[in-house]
């Protein structure tokens, strides 16, 4: 089967992760991610994953007076690398080849950061799960995505998420909200559209990097766009 994407850049929402749960690693959810990262791993296409952390702790939030953000952001990014351990567990289960990189030092538990190392596993079909997103507070796992999409050289940045695209407004605040099947960044940075963040848009805005924002519920959802499907939202220049 032929695809339009070689190499992608997958982020992975933390929330996603916890299903219907109110907080941390849904393993049944997980197993159907990594099913969904398996068919598109069979095709020959080069996966390169960011993983959230919202699932487990976001740095804005909990930096409401009550912590230092800087700290909190820390915390988060932390967070970001348990969920990178869960989806490299569930991945070996089964038969993947996963390696995780850390944006943060932590050398007993998964590698450091390394381009070139990065590069090498992809091309040998493994799958390279970046965690700690940049390792920077401040920052979101959203512009860890396109910086790590940029770096690596991918086709597109795929952004999944729990919601089908990108809407007029919150879909899940507003039933009115209408979905866009085509936008530019341009449009989604000045309309405010708050799906992903401006940093993450402007760099893939400015490296000429296209994104698509799609659900990671909707089975089949992320292999229809790699072979070129319309799926979710397609934001280009
Ligand atoms: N205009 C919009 N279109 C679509 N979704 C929107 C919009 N505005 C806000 N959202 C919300 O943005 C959420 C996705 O972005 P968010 O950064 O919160 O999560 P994520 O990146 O998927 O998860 P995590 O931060 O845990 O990795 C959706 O669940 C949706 O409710
Ligand atoms: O580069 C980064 C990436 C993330 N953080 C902190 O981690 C949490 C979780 O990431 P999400 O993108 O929200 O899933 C985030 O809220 C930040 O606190 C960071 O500091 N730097």
């Amino acid at each position: 089967m032929t695809t339009r994407y070689q190499r992608i850049l997958l982020k992975l929402s933390g929330e996603a992760l916890m299903g219907e749960d109110n907080y941390g690693i849904n393993q049944i959810v997980i197993r159907r991610i990594v099913a969904e990262i398996e068919e598109v791993n069979k095709l020959g296409v080069e996966i390169a994953i960011v993983v959230g952390g919202g699932n487990i702790f976001r740095g804005m939030k909990s930096a409401n007076g009550d912590m230092e953000r800087v700290t909190a952001d820390y915390m988060g990014m932390l967070a970001t690398v348990m969920n990178a351990l869960a989806l490299q567990d569930a991945m070996k289960r089964v038969g993947l080849i996963p390696r995780i990189q850390s944006a943060l030092r932590i050398d007993q538990v998964v590698e450091p950061y390394i381009r070139g190392k990065a590069m090498r596993y992809l091309k040998e079909g493994w799958i390279v799960i970046f965690a700690a997103g940049t390792g920077n507070p401040f920052f979101t796992t959203d512009t860890a995505a396109a910086l790590r999409g940029m770096e690596m050289d991918v086709d597109i940045v795929l952004k999944a998420t729990k919601v089908d695209g990108i809407y007029s407004s919150d879909p899940q605040v507003n039933p009115q909200a209408t979905r866009f099947s085509k936008l530019s960044f341009d449009e989604a940075i000045s309309k405010n559209l708050q799906v992903m963040d401006a940093t993450a848009l402007t760099l893939c805005r400015d490296q000429k990097l296209p994104l698509n924002v799609f659900s990671i519920f909707k089975p089949g959802a992320l292999k229809r766009i790699i072979i070129g499907e319309d799926e979710g939202t397609f934001v280009m220049i």
